[in-house]
């Protein structure tokens, strides 16, 4: 396998850094001696190295210089800066991931060295639980095997599909933001069960289930999510009820809607 032996480094270690290394190194893909790790916030590096027994440091060149792979987890405003202090210390060598929401390809690797090897991946948090939605996108010096190792990478945290880099910002939009859409819907599912009775442990715990349940029939039959929603829709029954109320407020445009302005987020950031 391409990744044996190699080392992965992470420079930033805030929600989406910590999710990954701590992911990474649950699925077993590397060691935690084998990662490396830097933020300038010292309190996220103590609690990793607490958490995943991986190697931390403030330093951001010490990371590169111990890494073969190494993941840009900063905010996308910083990225530059970030990497002029690391440019220096990857040659060709090395391959840079970027995290980042929204830059492109070109202007990342406008900011390297020539031939520098770089791929954008569009993760989400529930890498945290290994499920997390990941896309990538190859850069114009990393090779397929690059590629290869991305996948690897995230998928070993939930699944990972490569796409064009044009649809980087619908991805974003989807999957990148999508399960901050989803945990006000349990949250608000379990209010109503709350309002009618039910303790609160409980009102979470089958909301989310039912998050859960939906999400793995839709992938796993393969069927139409209108065909799945027809199951539970018994003539003059229950849930029908229930939809008509979600069609009033306009469920499906407020969806549809949020991912898209998400998206247009993504498209501003990387200009
Ligand atoms: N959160 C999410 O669900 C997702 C985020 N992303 C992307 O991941 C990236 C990180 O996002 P997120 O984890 O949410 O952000 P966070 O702010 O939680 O993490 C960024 C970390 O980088 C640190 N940092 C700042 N400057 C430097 C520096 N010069 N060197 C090293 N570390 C530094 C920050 O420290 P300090 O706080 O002290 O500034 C912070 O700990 C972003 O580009 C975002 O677009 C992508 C998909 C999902
Ligand atoms: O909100 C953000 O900008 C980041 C990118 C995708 C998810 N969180």
């Amino acid at each position: 396998m391409s990744l044996e032996g190699k080392k992965l480094g992470f420079i930033g270690t805030g929600k989406m850094g910590s999710a990954l290394i701590k992911g990474i190194c649950n699925a077993g893909l590397f060691s935690p001696s084998g990662v490396y790790a830097s933020d300038l916030y010292e309190p996220s590096l103590d609690e990793l190295k607490q958490s995943a027994g991986v190697n931390v440091s403030t330093d951001n060149a010490a990371t590169v210089i111990n890494s073969d792979i190494i993941v840009l987890a900063v905010k996308p405003q910083i990225l530059k800066k970030v990497i002029a202090g690391i440019k220096e210390d990857i040659g060709s060598d090395k391959l840079v991931i970027s995290i980042a929401a929204g830059v492109k390809l070109a202007d990342i690797e406008r900011e390297f060295n020539e031939g520098t090897r770089v791929i954008r991946v569009m993760p989400n948090i529930a890498a945290t639980v290994a499920e997390a939605a990941s896309a990538i996108t190859q850069g114009s010096n990393a090779s397929k095997e690059d590629a290869e190792d991305a996948l690897a990478i995230f998928g070993s945290v939930g699944s990972a599909i490569q796409v064009p880099e044009n649809l980087m910002d619908a991805v974003t939009g989807l999957s990148g933001s999508g399960p901050a859409y989803i945990f006000p819907v349990i949250e608000a599912m379990a209010d109503g069960a709350v309002y009618e009775g039910l303790d609160r442990k409980s009102a979470l715990v089958l909301a989310a289930q039912t998050v859960l349940g939906a999400a793995k029939m839709a992938l796993e039959t393969e069927t139409h999510p209108g065909e799945l929603k027809d199951m539970v829709t018994s003539p003059a029954g229950t849930t029908i009820r229930g939809i008509k109320v979600l069609e009033e407020y306009g469920i499906r445009s407020a969806f549809m809607q949020a991912v898209i302005e998400s998206s247009n987020r993504s498209k501003e950031l990387g200009k």
